[in-house]
C-alpha cells in the first residue's frame, strides 16, 4: 500500500512534437509497465499511450489517458496531455486534476508558440512543474538558450539541476549538480543508470553551475546562506527539500534535460517528480459549490470526509463507460452509491479500476488524492460524484466558446441513426463540442474549437459509427431589407361562381431600426377593424421570403392607411393575401438590399505578428476597430463579415505559429457590398 504522500498526479504538456510521447512512453518502459518500446508513427503498434487508431496515424496524441506506475516507492499517475490548440479543453481537463506537470520543451526551438498556451494554462491553475528539455541528440541543440528563453519569454524563474555531457550527436548523459556525478544510460535501452566522476573538462563547468544552483535557492533557505557563507558543504538532503519548497510555491521552475529519443537523462526526470513534485495532500485546497444553498465550500483531501470526485474525461471500454475520476475527498468504495449533482441522480459505483498499461487493476476502494478508472457509472465528463446527502458541484473547468460551425447531412437514411448515437457520445465527452440544428435549412451544425477539432469528429463518426455525412459550411444567414419608403396600393378581387373574395388595402413600408413594425392608421372603417390583425399577418407571411435571394427581410416598418372592403366578399383570408402581395408590391420599389451578419471579432497575438494578421484580416473584408496591449499580447478588435470567416482558425494558426486566439460574437446586420451580391446564393 503507497502513502498518499507517495503518490504523484502529473500530467505532461508541450509544443506537439516537442517529444511528449516519447517522454511518456520511456517512463512508463522504465518503471516496467511494458516491455517493450515503440516508436511514434513507427511500423509497431504505435506508442503506447496513443491508444486510438486515429492517433496512430495523425501520430499525434488527441485524448488523454490516465496511466498508473511506480518509480521505487512513489506510485505515479500520468495524464498525458494534447499539445494542439484545437485541443486545449484536454489540457485544460487533465490540469484541473493535476497536481503537478512536467513541461516538455524541445532542444532545438526552445519556448514554442504552445508552450506559451502550456504556460498560461499551468500559471492559471498554479500547478508546480518541473521543466524537461529534449532532444539534446539533435543537430543544433543548445539547452543553454532554451533555459534564457525560459526565463525571458516566460519568466520563469529556472533552477538548473543537470548540466549535459556533449551534444548533438555526441550527446552521452548529464551531471547531476546535486550529487556532482556524471550520469549515463546504459544497457540496449538506457535502463542501467550508472554515476560515474565528472568528466575531467567539464569539472569547472559543472562546479559553476552547482554555484549558480545552490545561490539560487539559498536565497529561500538563511540555513543553506549561513552554510554557503562559511563556506561549509550543503546536505543533499537541505538542497532537495529547498527545492522541494520553492517548488511546491510556484517559485522555482526545476529544469533537466535529455533525449527521450536516445534514452537519456528520463531516470533522472523520475526522480525529480518523486523529490519536488506535490502530491495530492499538498495540493492547494479545491474549493466546490454547494448546490442547494449556492455557497462556496473548500475540499480537503481527506479519507474520512464525504466523498467529492470530478468525473474528467470518458472512453468506451468493452465494459462500457470508462470514467477517468479524480477524488478529492472521501474514501470510495466498490458498491458505494453516489449523488450526480448535475443530472440530480444516484449512481452506483460497481467497479473501480486503476488503468495500466497492459492491464486493468480491480480496486476495493480508493482514497481522497487518487486518480482511477469508473466503470459502468452514468455522468458526463465534468460532472461532481458526492457522497449522498451533499450535493457539491466542484468548480467548472474553463470551457472555451466554439469558433468554428459546419453543417452535416446524413448520406443516408442508415445515416442518420448512427450519426445520432455518435453526437450523443462526442457531446458527452467534449463541452466543447456544440451540435444545433440550422432553423432555416434544418441541418445538424457541429461547433467547435477549430477546423481540426471538427475533422477529428467527422473522421471518428466514420471509423467508429460507420456514419457516412456530407460537410458543407453553414449557411450564413444572411438578411433582406429595403433602402426607402414605398408605397403600395393593391386590390385582391375574385369572382367564382359563389361567393367571391375582395379586400383593398393601401399604405406604405420604410426603412426602421427594429425587426418589424406595424401600424394601422386606417380611419373611418375603410378597413373593418376585425380585418386589421389579418393585414398584419399578411406582412409577416411577406417577410419570409424577400425578393433578392429568398432570405427572410428585417428592419421594416409597414403602415397600413387605408383600402377598401367589401360587405359579404371580404374575409380575414382575403385581407391576409391581399396585404401580402401589396407588401410585395411596394417591396420591390423600395430599393431592396442585402445584409449580411457581421460579426465582432477579438484577436489575441504577441506583437510581432500584429501586422500580418491585420492584413490578412483587410483582406477578409474586415474593418479594424482599434488594438490595445495586454501584458506581452496585442488585442486587435475588428468588425467582419461572417461569410469570410471561413478557415479563419486555421489561418490564424499559421499567421502565429498557433499562438494567436480569437473569439467571435455577432454584432448586427449591414448591407453586402454591392460587386459582391451576386456571389451570394
Ligand atoms: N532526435 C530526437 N527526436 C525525438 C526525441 N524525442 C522525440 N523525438 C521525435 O520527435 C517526434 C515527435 O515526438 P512525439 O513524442 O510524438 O511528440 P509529442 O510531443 O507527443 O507530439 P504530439 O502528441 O503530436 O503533440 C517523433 O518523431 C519522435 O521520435 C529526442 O529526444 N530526440
Amino acid at each position: 500500500m503507497i502513502s498518499r504522500s507517495n503518490i504523484r498526479n502529473i500530467g505532461i504538456s508541450a509544443h506537439i512534437d516537442a517529444g511528449k510521447t516519447t517522454l511518456s512512453e520511456r517512463i512508463l518502459f522504465y518503471t516496467g509497465k511494458i516491455h517493450k518500446m515503440e516508436e511514434v508513427g513507427g511500423d509497431g503498434d504505435g506508442a503506447t499511450m496513443d491508444y486510438m487508431e486515429l492517433e496512430r496515424e495523425k501520430g499525434i496524441t488527441i485524448t488523454s489517458a490516465a496511466i498508473t506506475c511506480f518509480w521505487n516507492d512513489t506510485q505515479i499517475n500520468l495524464i498525458d496531455t494534447p499539445g494542439h490548440v484545437d485541443f486545449t479543453i484536454e489540457v485544460e481537463r487533465s490540469l484541473s486534476v493535476l497536481d503537478g506537470a512536467i513541461m516538455v520543451l524541445d532542444g532545438v526551438a526552445g519556448v514554442q508558440s504552445q508552450t506559451y498556451t502550456v504556460d498560461r494554462q499551468m500559471k492559471r491553475y498554479r500547478v508546480p512543474r518541473l521543466a524537461f528539455i529534449n532532444k539534446l541528440d539533435r543537430v543544433g541543440a543548445n539547452p543553454f538558450r532554451v533555459i534564457e528563453a525560459l526565463q525571458e519569454k516566460l519568466l520563469l524563474n529556472t533552477v538548473v539541476l543537470e548540466y549535459p555531457i556533449g551534444s548533438e550527436d555526441k550527446f552521452a548523459g548529464v551531471i547531476d549538480l546535486i550529487d556532482m556525478t556524471a550520469n549515463y544510460f546504459e544497457g540496449e535501452n538506457g535502463e542501467k543508470l550508472v554515476k560515474k566522476p565528472i568528466p575531467e573538462n567539464l569539472q569547472k563547468e559543472a562546479q559553476l553551475a552547482r554555484e549558480k544552483l545552490l545561490d539560487r535557492i539559498s536565497i529561500h533557505s538563511e540555513e543553506m546562506m549561513t552554510k554557503l557563507l562559511a563556506g561549509e558543504e550543503v546536505p543533499k538532503q537541505m538542497i532537495w527539500d529547498t527545492i522541494r519548497q520553492g517548488t511546491l510555491s510556484l517559485e522555482f521552475t526545476p529544469v533537466l534535460m535529455g533525449s527521450a529519443f536516445k534514452n537519456k537523462g528520463v531516470q533522472n526526470l523520475l526522480d525529480a517528480i518523486a523529490l519536488y513534485l506535490p502530491s495530492p495532500i499538498e495540493r492547494q485546497v479545491v474549493t466546490a459549490t454547494d448546490v442547494s444553498t449556492q455557497q462556496v465550500v473548500q475540499v480537503y483531501p481527506d479519507p474520512s470526509a464525504p466523498v467529492v470526485a470530478f468525473a474528467f474525461k470518458l472512453i468506451d471500454s468493452e465494459f462500457g463507460q470508462l470514467t477517468y475520476t479524480r477524488l478529492y475527498s472521501g474514501t470510495l468504495k466498490s458498491g458505494d452509491r453516489l449523488y450526480n449533482s448535475r443530472t440530480k441522480k444516484q449512481v452506483r459505483v460497481n467497479r473501480l479500476v486503476r488503468i495500466e498499461v497492459d492491464k486493468r487493476q480491480e480496486l476495493e476502494s480508493a482514497t481522497a488524492g487518487e486518480i482511477f478508472g469508473l466503470i459502468g457509472v452514468e455522468c458526463a465528463s465534468g460532472d461532481t460524484l458526492c457522497s449522498l446527502g451533499t450535493n457539491l458541484s466542484l468548480e467548472g473547468i474553463f470551457v472555451p466558446e466554439p469558433v468554428m460551425t459546419i453543417a452535416i447531412t446524413p448520406k443516408s437514411q442508415e445515416d442518420i441513426e448512427r450519426i445520432s448515437r455518435a453526437l450523443h457520445r462526442f457531446v458527452r465527452e467534449d463541452p466543447t463540442l456544440h451540435i444545433s440544428t440550422d432553423p432555416e435549412s434544418h441541418k445538424t451544425l457541429m461547433s467547435g474549437m477549430g477546423e481540426l477539432h471538427l475533422e477529428i469528429y467527422l473522421e471518428r463518426m466514420k471509423r467508429e459509427y460507420h456514419a457516412e455525412v456530407y460537410v458543407s459550411p453553414p449557411a450564413v444567414a444572411y438578411r433582406e431589407t429595403i433602402a426607402k419608403a414605398a408605397t403600395f396600393d393593391y386590390t385582391f378581387k375574385k369572382q367564382t361562381g359563389g361567393a367571391g373574395q375582395y379586400a383593398h388595402v393601401i399604405g406604405r413600408i420604410e426603412p426602421c431600426e427594429e425587426p418589424f413594425i406595424f401600424e394601422n392608421r386606417v380611419v373611418g372603417g375603410a378597413i373593418p377593424n376585425q380585418f386589421i390583425p389579418a393585414c398584419e399577418q399578411g406582412c409577416r407571411d411577406a417577410l419570409k421570403t424577400g425578393w433578392l435571394k429568398g432570405y427572410p427581410i428585417i428592419k421594416v416598418k409597414v403602415i397600413l392607411e387605408g383600402g377598401s372592403h367589401h360587405p359579404i366578399d371580404s374575409s380575414e383570408l382575403a385581407f391576409r393575401v391581399a396585404a401580402r402581395f401589396g407588401f410585395e408590391e411596394a417591396f420591390a420599389k423600395a430599393q431592396p438590399i442585402l445584409l449580411e451578419p457581421m460579426m465582432l471579432l477579438e484577436v489575441e497575438t504577441p506583437s510581432q505578428f500584429l501586422g500580418r494578421i491585420q492584413g490578412k484580416l483587410l483582406s477578409r473584408r474586415a474593418l479594424l476597430l482599434g488594438s490595445q496591449t495586454r501584458d506581452n499580447d496585442v488585442v486587435i478588435r475588428a468588425e467582419v463579415p461572417l461569410a469570410e470567416m471561413f478557415g479563419y482558425s486555421t489561418e490564424l494558426r499559421s499567421l502565429s505559429q498557433g499562438m494567436a486566439t480569437f473569439s467571435m460574437e455577432f454584432a448586427e446586420y449591414r448591407p453586402v457590398p454591392e460587386n459582391l451580391i451576386n456571389a451570394v446564393r
